[in-house]
C-alpha cells in the first residue's frame, strides 16, 4: 500500500520555495520562489539576494535610512531571480510558488513570462501600493491567476541524520 503522507504537488513545490528561501541572507525577510510547467517539473527556483558580484559583505542590508544605504535599490526579488534562472523565459502555462505575494515590479516579470498561475502563502505586505498595483494588474490580465496555498501542514522537517543512525 502506497504511503498517503506525501506531499501534494502544491506543497511540494511551496516546500522547495521555502527551503530556496533559507538561502537568503536578508536578516528581515527571506522569500523564495519556484516555478513548475504544466508536467510538474521544476523549471526555475531563486531567494531574494543582491546581484551577481555584489557582495553581500559589502552590501547593505539595512531597512531604513538614506535610500542608496538601504537594501531596497540593489536586492533582486525572489520572483525576479526565479524567472532569470529558469531553463527559459518563456515560461508560458507554467505556476510560481512563492512564500510571499509578488511586488508590481515582479508580477510585471511573472506575467511578461507567461506564467498563469501565482501560488502564495503569506500576504504581509497586502495594505503597501505595491502589492495594490500588483493586484490591479493580476484582476486585469485575463492570462494569470491567483490563489493562497491550501494546506494543512504547519510544519516540515529535514534530517540530515541518516535514518539508520535514528
Ligand atoms: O515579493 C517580494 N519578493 C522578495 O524577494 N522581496 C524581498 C526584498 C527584500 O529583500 C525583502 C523585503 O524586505 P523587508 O520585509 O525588510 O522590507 O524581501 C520582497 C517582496 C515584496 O513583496
Ligand atoms: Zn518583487
Amino acid at each position: 500500500m502506497k504511503r498517503d503522507n506525501y506531499l501534494s504537488w502544491d506543497e511540494y513545490f511551496m516546500a522547495v520555495a521555502l527551503l530556496s528561501a533559507q538561502r537568503s541572507k536578508d536578516p528581515n525577510t527571506q522569500v523564495g520562489a519556484c516555478v513548475a510547467n504544466e508536467q510538474n517539473k521544476i523549471v526555475g527556483v531563486g531567494y531574494n539576494g543582491f546581484p551577481w558580484g555584489c557582495s553581500d559583505d559589502e552590501f547593505p542590508w539595512e531597512r531604513q535610512g538614506e535610500f542608496l544605504q538601504t537594501k531596497y535599490p540593489y536586492v533582486c526579488h525572489a520572483e525576479l531571480n526565479a524567472v532569470l534562472n529558469s531553463i527559459s523565459t518563456d515560461l508560458k502555462n507554467c505556476r510560481i510558488y512563492v512564500g510571499l505575494f509578488p511586488c508590481n515590479e515582479c508580477t510585471k516579470v511573472i506575467i511578461q513570462a507567461g506564467i498563469k498561475e501565482i501560488i502564495y502563502l503569506s500576504d504581509k505586505y497586502r495594505d503597501t501600493d505595491q502589492v495594490r498595483a500588483a493586484k490591479i494588474m493580476l484582476d486585469k490580465s485575463p492570462y494569470i491567476t491567483y490563489r493562497k496555498l491550501e494546506t494543512n501542514l504547519k510544519q516540515l522537517q529535514i534530517s540530515f541524520i541518516p535514518p539508520e543512525l535514528f
